[in-house]
């Protein structure tokens, strides 16, 4: 992700299912592209850590959602690319994404003859209410769906592992890299 330019500064934030009730997610602050074994810890389901002296990502109760709602979700990832942060700020709750080949990295999709309707949330300093959208776009029939954007600020995704996760965030980044260079013609 940071090699392609999805993760500037210190932005970005990833995790893992470790098993019932632990997440490993990438500590605060930390650069993405250079990150050790030290900048990972573990939380429980509610963002808790097991280290009390150390800080989660400030958007861990986001991979914690995720995991709360998709028992088989194995591992979240988010990243801050351009095509994602122009086109979540001229979107308005979802942007459609069809006709592309690589709609079948998404599950259920076995045809570029299909389409998706990816949620777009407004950004929220706050996490937990922010949480509590995306909670409720999920409940309004956006669940089956695995990822949203955040306008302005990027997109989440997630897979039963984390090459699942990496393969449907290629996609999406691919699809709305198209739908940026498409916007220019
Ligand atoms: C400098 S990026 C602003 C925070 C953010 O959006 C992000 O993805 C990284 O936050 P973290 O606490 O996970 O480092
Ligand atoms: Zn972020």
């Amino acid at each position: 992700m940071d090699a392609r330019g999805w993760v500037p500064a210190t932005a970005g934030n990833f995790s893992v299912r470790l098993g019932p009730g632990r997440v490993a997610v990438t500590r605060s602050g930390f650069h993405k592209g250079m990150l050790t074994p030290a900048a990972l810890m573990v939380v429980d389901e509610q963002g808790r850590p097991e280290d009390a002296s150390l800080r989660p990502s400030a958007e861990t109760g986001l991979h914690c959602g995720i995991y709360r709602r998709y028992p088989e979700a194995g591992a979240a990832l988010h990243g801050h690319s351009i095509p994602v942060t122009v086109l979540s700020r001229r979107a308005g709750d979802a942007i459609t994404l069809s006709g592309y080949e690589l709609l079948k990295a998404f599950p259920g999709l076995a045809t570029h003859e299909a389409s998706i309707s990816l949620p777009v949330v407004d950004n929220d300093q706050d996490i937990a209410r922010l949480q509590a959208v995306v909670e409720a776009r999920w409940d309004a029939g956006a669940a089956k769906i695995p990822g949203y954007l955040i306008r302005g600020h990027g997109v989440y995704v997630w897979g039963r592992d984390m090459p699942e996760a990496l393969l449907r965030l290629e996609a999406l980044e691919f699809m709305l890299a198209c739908e940026l260079e498409a916007r220019k013609l």
